[in-house]
């Protein structure tokens, strides 16, 4: 063969051998760039999607935070409940008898005024003074004061002859001061002080003569007093009492011991109130009653033993009887009930701003034998005052 024949041979192989490297090279390469730009694809995707999950991110917080913005009370709002606080301040007891005097003359209970403007005429004729005695009747004043009193005015009247309309008034309110009683001792056992403390209230009474709304409102008043207040929920009969129980306490920082359990047993109520009244060294301790039962065996059962474990922890200050004043005389028969079943210290006149029946007044405490000692005048918070005989004589005879 010859030398050129060789040299054409090798140099087509080494043609060959460069041309398949160089093809070798190529894909690679080639693979390479398009790695390189699926990375990139997938990098920009990703950055994509994190913008779109970022964007949809911010957009669940933008609706949250309208959410919760939608909650929250406008600014003005907020502003006015930092200016009234949450705990409201009772009105004071000096102000509210003052202010419970003007509502009592303006209230249904005209009787006294019925009286003096039969008692300012000239002349009494016999018909006259029946309806004095009438007056006195439909008052609830009650049989035996109505006609002490008739008999008392009759008498001044064949003394004094004529009659001199200051001087009748001057008479007529002497007459129902002395019926109403001006010594009597109306003040509540509510002040122990020291290691005695604190003083234990039971309210009693019919149900919805207003236990639970006077004892509200009594927490009110000794909490404008100054006094630290615990309120116990043994009217386990209507669950709804404990609640209202406890947003009167809520207005005025006083804590309610209650029980979850409906119809659970009154007395634990009143033991676990008592127990917690003495550890937190609270002043006053008032326990709701319930008022519904069956019969009177049932009553004295129930509050007697409400009464024994309350007083396992502390001694029993005051029970009042919650009477109102709208049901008058047909009241009292269930009033001499729970009289009898836990033994009451004081009556609470309730309702007597929509009661032409103030008389009551002079009946209850002669037939139960224990004073008035509170008046509601009203579904106010601060409807409540101590009850004071100058201001409702007065009151009646405006
Ligand atoms: N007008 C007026 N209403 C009153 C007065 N006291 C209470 N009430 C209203 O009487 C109603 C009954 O009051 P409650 O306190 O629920 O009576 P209760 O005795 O606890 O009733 P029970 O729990 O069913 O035994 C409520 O509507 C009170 O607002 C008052 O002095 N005047």
């Amino acid at each position: 063969m010859d030398t050129n024949v060789i040299i054409a041979i090798v140099a087509i192989v080494v043609i060959a051998a460069l041309l398949l490297l160089g093809g070798w090279w190529f894909g690679k390469s080639r693979k390479k760039a398009v790695d390189k730009s699926v990375e990139d694809a997938k990098a920009k995707a990703d950055k994509r999607l994190a913008q779109e999950v970022q964007k949809a991110e911010t957009a669940q917080e933008a609706e949250e935070v309208q959410e919760v913005a939608a909650e929250v009370p406008p600014i003005a709002s907020t502003e006015e409940a930092k200016a009234a606080p949450a705990v409201e301040t009772p009105e004071s007891t000096g102000s509210r008898i003052q202010r419970l005097k003007a509502k009592l003359a303006k209230s249904g209970n005209p009787f006294g005024k019925v009286l003096f403007n039969i008692l300012a005429k000239d002349h009494l004729s016999e018909s006259d003074w029946e309806d004095v005695e009438d007056t006195l009747l439909l008052a609830d004043v009650g049989a035996e004061a109505s006609e002490q009193l008739v008999e008392e005015l009759r008498n001044d009247a064949r003394i004094s002859g004529q009659s001199d309309p200051s001087e009748v008034r001057k008479a007529l309110k002497d007459k129902l001061l002395k019926l109403v009683g001006t010594d009597t001792d109306r003040r509540l056992n509510a002040d122990k002080e020291g290691a005695n403390k604190p003083s234990v209230i039971i309210m009693v009474g019919v149900n919805g003569t207003g236990k639970t709304t006077t004892a509200g409102k009594l927490a009110r008043l000794f909490v404008a007093d100054g006094k630290q207040v615990m309120m116990g929920a043994a009217d386990t009969f209507r669950a709804a009492a404990a609640d209202q129980l406890e947003t009167w306490g809520a207005k005025v920082g006083v804590p309610v011991v209650r029980s979850d359990k409906d119809g659970a047993d009154p007395a634990s109520v009143a033991f676990e109130a008592s127990e917690q009244a003495k550890e937190t060294h609270a002043d006053v301790l008032i326990i709701d009653t319930a008022g519904r039962l069956q019969n009177k065996a049932n009553l004295m059962d129930e509050l007697g033993k409400i009464r024994r474990v309350t007083e396992k922890n502390l001694p029993v200050d005051e029970v009042l009887l919650v009477l109102d004043a709208t049901t008058g005389q047909n009241g009292m028969a269930q009033a001499k009930v729970f009289a009898e079943a836990i033994g009451i210290t004081g009556v609470v006149l309730s309702k007597l701003d929509g009661s032409a029946k103030g008389g009551i007044v002079i009946s209850v405490q002669k037939e139960l034998g224990v004073p008035v000692k509170l008046v509601g005048l009203g579904e106010g918070p601060d409807d409540l005052a101590p009850f004071d005989p100058e201001g409702f004589v007065d009151g009646i005879l405006a």
